[in-house]
Parts: C-alpha cells; structure tokens; sequence
C-alpha cells in the first residue's frame, strides 16, 4: 500500500463549502420570500469547549445568509427557567432554529431541555422525535456531526451498500445516529464501546471507520485495514511541553495515514461539515414551518378566495 498522498486527505472545508453555497441560494430565496432565517444558539454558564464552535457556527451562518443570535445564560440559571426561555423561543415566530451547545452544568437535564424545544426548530436533530424519524429512514434531518461524518464517506466515492463499516462509540449524539445513518444507506454496522471485547479486532475488518471517543491517538496503524477510509470524529485539546495548546483527534494520524487509502484531518476535517450541515438543518426546518404556515393559513385564503 503506498503510504496516502495529500490527496488522500478526505479534507472538510470543500465539502463545507459546496453544502454552504446551496444553503446561501436557498436562504437568499428564502428570504426574498419573506421567511429570512434565523439561529438562535444557547449556552450556558462559561463553555470554553465550545467557543470556536459557536465562532464558526456566527461566521459560516453570515456567510450564507443566516441571522445568527447568541443567548448566553448564568450556570445558576434553574432547568425550569432555561425550559422557560426555550418555549419562548419555540413560540417566536421570527426564530427558526433552536441549539443547545454542550455541555450544559451537571443540575441541568440536557434530555429534558432538549426535548424542551419544538421538533420543528430542532435543527439538531436530538429531539426524541427526530431521533425517531432517523430509525424511519427520514434523513433529512440528522444530528449534525453523525450527517457530517456520513456526508465525508460519501465523499470518498465509495458505495455504502454492503460497505462493512466500524462505528467505535456509541453516544445518542455522535455514534448511535452515525449507525442509524449508515444502516439506512445499506451498510453493514457494528458499534464498538468501551465495553467491547476487542475493539482492534472489529476495526481492522472495517472498509470504513468511525471514531468518535474523545480520547486522543485511541486508534493505532495496526487497528486499521489497509485502504481503509478513516473518519476521525474527536476533537480533543492537547497541551504542548512549550505550555500551548493544540487539537487532536481520536486517530493517531501521523501512523493510520500510511494505512488508510482516506483521512479525515483535524482540525480541518469533521469539523467545518457539522457547522455547514447546522445550517443546512436550519433550511430543512424552515421550509417544514413554511409548510405547516401554508397549511394553516393558506387554506383559509384559498377557501376565501373560493367564495
Ligand atoms: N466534530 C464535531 O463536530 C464533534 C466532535 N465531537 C468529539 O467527538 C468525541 C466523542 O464525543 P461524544 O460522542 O459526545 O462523547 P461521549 O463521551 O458522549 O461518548 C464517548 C463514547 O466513546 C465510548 N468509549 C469510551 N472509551 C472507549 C474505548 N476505550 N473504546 C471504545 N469506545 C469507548 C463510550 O462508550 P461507553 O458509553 O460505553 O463508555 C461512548 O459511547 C469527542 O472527542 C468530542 O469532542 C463531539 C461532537 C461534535
Ligand atoms: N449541542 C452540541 N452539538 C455539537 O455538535 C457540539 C456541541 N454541542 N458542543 C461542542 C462540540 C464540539 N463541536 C465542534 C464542531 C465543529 C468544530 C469546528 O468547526 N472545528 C474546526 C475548527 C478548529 C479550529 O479552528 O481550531 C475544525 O475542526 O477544523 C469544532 C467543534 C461540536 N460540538
């Protein structure tokens, strides 16, 4: 196997920008149309995890076109009171899409709060009920990172059907939809935790492999099979001797990439897909409030104008 030239590095950032300018036509016709959409994201207490998250999620969504508000709240904010200010979003119609960035604080019941949001404006996808349409095979709207690792297969040209692909994790919110994606595409899955017996023997059968564990370098060249496509989902900070800080993945990539026939970089890979595949929810969940608006209104109108 030639070791991957740098071609062979399944980066984000094209991917990203392709799905960010159908957003920006979709959204600029959107709002030509009166329907101008807007994301509304919601931290709680002082998450320094997710600040370049939040970052890209405001530049990405200006650039396509998409107002972004942040809603910062205390950590000593109660669950009702956060309950409360969600149902107010849900209820305004000039807010489109509703997410919640991780973690909230430990006294704060994430299920509950995002079950809290109405599943039209769940443009994460993590609402009971959109988990559900995922196990129906309804994908449109799939929790973004699981989309996104999916979308950077795809992008690999490889045909998922029959495809035997290793999910290694199982959270509800990165590796349990990635799975349900996968066996909605046809391919053949199994999720590996942390109760597994031996993960380096299920990863080394897999044609295309997931990772998202959150601990750094987890997989090594001698757990992949060679040609493999490796996505790498983790994003972990690491410090440097010099006292800087750096991000890393769940793949010891400096080694897998000699392996694998496909890459995932980070940063650089995953990444800018889950932000562009946000915004893209959002579109979905606009033209679904179109609909129910059309729906509610537009019938009335037709019968008047029957009359
Ligand atoms: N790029 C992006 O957009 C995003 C990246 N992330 C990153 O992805 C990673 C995972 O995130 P998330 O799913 O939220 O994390 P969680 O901590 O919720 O889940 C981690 C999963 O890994 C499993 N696990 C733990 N140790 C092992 C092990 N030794 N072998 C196999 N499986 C193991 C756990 O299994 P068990 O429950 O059985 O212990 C669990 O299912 C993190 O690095 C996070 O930062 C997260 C969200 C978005
Ligand atoms: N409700 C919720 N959903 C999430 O999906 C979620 C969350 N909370 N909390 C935090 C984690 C982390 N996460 C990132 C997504 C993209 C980048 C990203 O765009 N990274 C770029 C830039 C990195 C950089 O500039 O250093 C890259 O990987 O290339 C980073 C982090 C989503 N998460």
């Amino acid at each position: 196997m030639p070791p991957l030239d740098d071609n062979r590095y399944l980066k984000g950032g094209p991917v990203a920008a392709r799905i960010i300018a159908e957003v920006r036509a979709a959204a600029q016709k959107a709002t030509e149309e009166g329907f101008r959409p807007k994301l509304v994201s919601i931290t709680v207490g002082d998450v320094a995890a997710v600040d370049v998250y939040v970052r890209n999620q405001r530049a990405k969504a200006e650039l396509a076109g998409i107002d972004f508000e942040e809603r910062p709240f205390p950590a000593e904010l109660t669950a009702g009171e956060l309950e409360a200010a969600i149902h107010g979003m849900n209820a305004d119609p000039r807010i489109t899409g509703i997410i919640i960035q991780r973690p909230v604080p430990p006294h704060i019941p994430i299920k509950a709060i995002q079950a809290a949001v109405h599943p039209l404006k769940d443009v994460e996808g993590m609402h009971p009920a959109s988990i559900g349409n995922i196990v129906y095979n309804q994908l449109e709207l799939a929790p973004c990172t699981a989309a996104a690792s999916v979308e950077l297969l795809k992008a690999t040209g490889l045909d998922l059907k029959g495809l035997e692909v290793v999910v290694v994790g199982h959270s509800e919110i990165v590796g349990k939809p990635i799975a349900f994606l996968l066996m909605s595409e046809g391919a053949t899955v199994t999720v590996c935790h942390h109760m597994t017996r031996s993960l380096a023997a299920h990863a080394r059968r897999a044609d295309a492999l997931f990772v998202a564990v959150g601990k750094p370098r987890l997989i090594k060249a001698d757990m992949v099979k060679p040609g493999a496509a490796v996505i790498d989902i983790g994003i972990n900070a690491e410090t440097l001797p010099d006292g800087s800080s750096r991000i890393v993945g769940d793949v010891d990539t400096e080694s897998v990439k000699e392996v694998a026939s496909w890459i995932t970089p980070v940063p650089g890979g995953v990444g800018p897909v889950t932000v562009a595949i946000l915004l893209r929810n959002t579109m979905v969940a606009l033209n679904r409030q179109r609909a129910v608006y059309r729906a509610t209104f537009g019938t009335a109108e037709a019968t008047l104008a029957a009359e």
